[in-house]
C-alpha cells in the first residue's frame, strides 16, 4: 500500500483548472519529485494535499487516512508537514524559538495548561526543547540556536525551515524548492540532507524543484505536470528521455527563453 494515495484529484479557479484529475501514489520511505514548467500546477497540488485548498474532486489518504476536508493543522497532525517556496520563518525568534512553533502541533496539554503552567505544560516545553535541539542538531545548525533567524545565511535558514517541519515528526515531508537560491554547494549539502531525512528518520520526501541535477540525482521516481495534468511518470532517466517531457518544457522555454534550468533536461 502507498503511503500517500491521491486519486484523481482536480481543482479549479474560476475557469481554470489548476490540477486536472492527477492520480499520484508515494511509496513508504520513497524520495519522489513532481516537476513541471511554471504554472504547472505543483504548488496548488501541495496546497491540496496539505488542507490549504479543497479539491473540487478526487481523493487524498496518507496511510489510509482521508486528509479531505482536514484544515491544515489536522493534515500535519495526520502526518504531512511541509516548506514552503519562499523562506516563512519568524526573523525576530531564534533559531531555536522557530522549531518549537513547529512542534506546538504535538503538544498535550491546552489553554489553561499554558496559562497555569502545570505539569503537562511543563513536560510539554521540555520535550518541545528536546525536539528543537535534536532538530537543529539534524539538520547541522546546533552553533545558530539562540541566533535569530534572520542572522543566519541564505542556505541555513532554508535548513532551518526543513528543521521547524521535522519537529512535527511527520510521516511526510513536502519539500517546495528547497534547492531555490542555493549556490551549488548548499544544493550538495542539501541533497545529502534529504537522504539522511529518509535513511535516517525513516520519513517519505515529495519535492517540487526547479534544479533538473538535483531532480535527477536524488529521486527515485518523478512525476511531471503540464498545464494540471500529468503528463508523465517514472523512473528519472525514462522522464528525461520522455519526448512529451522534451516538448513541454523546450517548448515553453524556447518560447520565452528565460526558463534556464528548467529547460535543461
Ligand atoms: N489562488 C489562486 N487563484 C487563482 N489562480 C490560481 C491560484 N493559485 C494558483 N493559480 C493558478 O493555477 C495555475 C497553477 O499555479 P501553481 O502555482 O500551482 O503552479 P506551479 O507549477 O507551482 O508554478 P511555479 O513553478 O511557477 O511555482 C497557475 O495558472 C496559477 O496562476
Amino acid at each position: 500500500m502507498s503511503l500517500l494515495d491521491v486519486q484523481r484529484l482536480t481543482k479549479t479557479f474560476g475557469g481554470l483548472t489548476a490540477v486536472n484529475d492527477v492520480t499520484f501514489q508515494v511509496p513508504e520511505r520513497g524520495i519522489i519529485s513532481v516537476i513541471g514548467p511554471n504554472g504547472a500546477g505543483k504548488t496548488t497540488f501541495f496546497n491540496l494535499i496539505t488542507g490549504i485548498y479543497a479539491p473540487d474532486a478526487g481523493s487524498i489518504t496518507l496511510a489510509g487516512q482521508n486528509l479531505v476536508g482536514l484544515r491544515p493543522d489536522q493534515v500535519v497532525a495526520a502526518g504531512i508537514s511541509r516548506t514552503f517556496q519562499n523562506i516563512r520563518l519568524f526573523p525576530s525568534m531564534t533559531a531555536e524559538e522557530n522549531i518549537m512553533l513547529g512542534r506546538g502541533v504535538r503538544l498535550k496539554g491546552g489553554f489553561w495548561d499554558a496559562v497555569l503552567r502545570t505539569g503537562k505544560f511543563r513536560r510539554d516545553e521540555e520535550e518541545a526543547n528536546n525536539t528543537a535541539r535534536l532538530m537543529l542538531d539534524f539538520v547541522g545548525l546546533s552553533k545558530w540556536r539562540g541566533e535569530l533567524s534572520t542572522n543566519l545565511p541564505y542556505g541555513d535558514q532554508r535548513r532551518l525551515e526543513i528543521a521547524r517541519a521535522l519537529a512535527t515528526t511527520p510521516k511526510l515531508i513536502l519539500l517546495d524548492e528547497p534547492a531555490a537560491g542555493m549556490n551549488p554547494r548548499e544544493t550538495e549539502d542539501l541533497k545529502a540532507l534529504i537522504r539522511a531525512i529518509r535513511d535516517e528518520l525513516g520519513v517519505t520526501v515529495v519535492l517540487i524543484e526547479h534544479d533538473m541535477r538535483l531532480v535527477m540525482t536524488l529521486s527515485e521516481n518523478i512525476t511531471v505536470l503540464n498545464y494540471g495534468s500529468k503528463l508523465s511518470e517514472g523512473l528519472p532517466h525514462q522522464v528525461r528521455n520522455d519526448p512529451a517531457v522534451m516538448e513541454a518544457y523546450l517548448g515553453r522555454g524556447a518560447a520565452a527563453g528565460e526558463h534556464g534550468k528548467e529547460a535543461r533536461l
